[in-house]
């Protein structure tokens, strides 16, 4: 069995645990459930800001720890002060130390956050719009096409933007009319290998009328700007600021080497 198999087999099994211990109609009496949710598409064409989406995650299955010594609320503030058009925050606890509370924290934030996690089930979308999230993510990699055009529907009902990520050409299938924004993951969710060729590959046969977002594995803005040249949109970034002492400070000169170029 792949990481990914045995991550989402777990997530279903915590799924039916949340559902017994805080049913829907608990969720929605959450403060943050009937705010007004962000528009990552209108952050993401801002002329104003970086096209960035910067991730919080303290760790990953491919890389063990990344950074266990910073706060989420300090960071996403730095985050969002430098340009970032968007938040990502990991609320997988098991394989990425993330929860609940970290995208609340984050919600101090006036940008759009994406909740980072493995959707299965309509239950963690409300979940995802009760913590204060704007987005949400759906992996092609762990779900029937059918699956995902049934949770972006359920999604955009509450209000909330969808991110279909796919990572190859099998997974083109997946995309359909409620899945306007499509990432492409650069690496492999089951080998955890890295090629951001064969995602500009990708691209073209990508339905032009779509806002691509470029994922994973992103070290340099030389990678953006080629990205950039070839269609891509946005682009979600995280280990490269996480593993810096202070990610802030990392993605605040990154910024200043984008403008620089510009
Ligand atoms: O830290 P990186 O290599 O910049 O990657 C960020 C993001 O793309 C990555 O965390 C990610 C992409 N798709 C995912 C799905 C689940 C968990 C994590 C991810």
């Amino acid at each position: 069995m792949n990481i990914l198999d045995k991550i989402v087999e777990y997530k279903k099994k915590e799924v039916a645990e949340r559902k017994a211990a805080a049913p829907v109609a608990m969720l929605e009496r959450n403060g943050f459930f009937d705010r007004q949710p962000l528009s990552l598409r209108a952050s993401l064409t801002d002329p104003a800001k970086t096209g960035v989406i910067a991730e919080f995650k303290r760790r990953s299955p491919s890389k063990g720890v990344i950074n266990d010594r910073v706060s989420v609320e300090a960071v996403t503030k730095g985050y969002a002060a430098a340009g970032a058009s968007c938040l990502s925050v990991l609320t997988d606890g098991p394989s990425f130390g993330g929860s609940s509370e970290d995208l609340m924290a984050a919600r101090v934030n006036n940008i759009p956050i994406l909740r980072k996690d493995f959707i299965v089930d309509e239950y963690q979308i409300v979940e995802a719009k009760a913590i204060g999230a704007d987005v949400i993510l759906l992996i092609a990699a762990c779900l029937s096409p059918e699956e995902v055009c049934r949770l972006a529907k359920f999604a955009r009902s509450l209000g909330l933007e969808v991110l279909l990520e796919i990572h190859g050409e099998d997974e083109l299938g997946h995309i359909c009319g409620a899945t306007p924004i499509v990432g492409v993951n650069n690496r492999d969710l089951k080998t955890f290998t890295v090629d951001i060729e064969s995602s500009i590959r990708l691209i073209e046969r990508i339905p032009t009328d779509k806002l691509l977002i470029a994922e994973s594995g992103i070290d340099n803005v030389e990678t953006i700007f080629r990205m950039k040249d070839a269609g891509f949109h946005g682009f979600l970034i995280g280990e490269r600021f996480m593993k810096e002492q202070d990610p802030a400070i990392a993605f605040a000169s990154f910024v200043e080497q984008l403008k620089m170029r510009r």
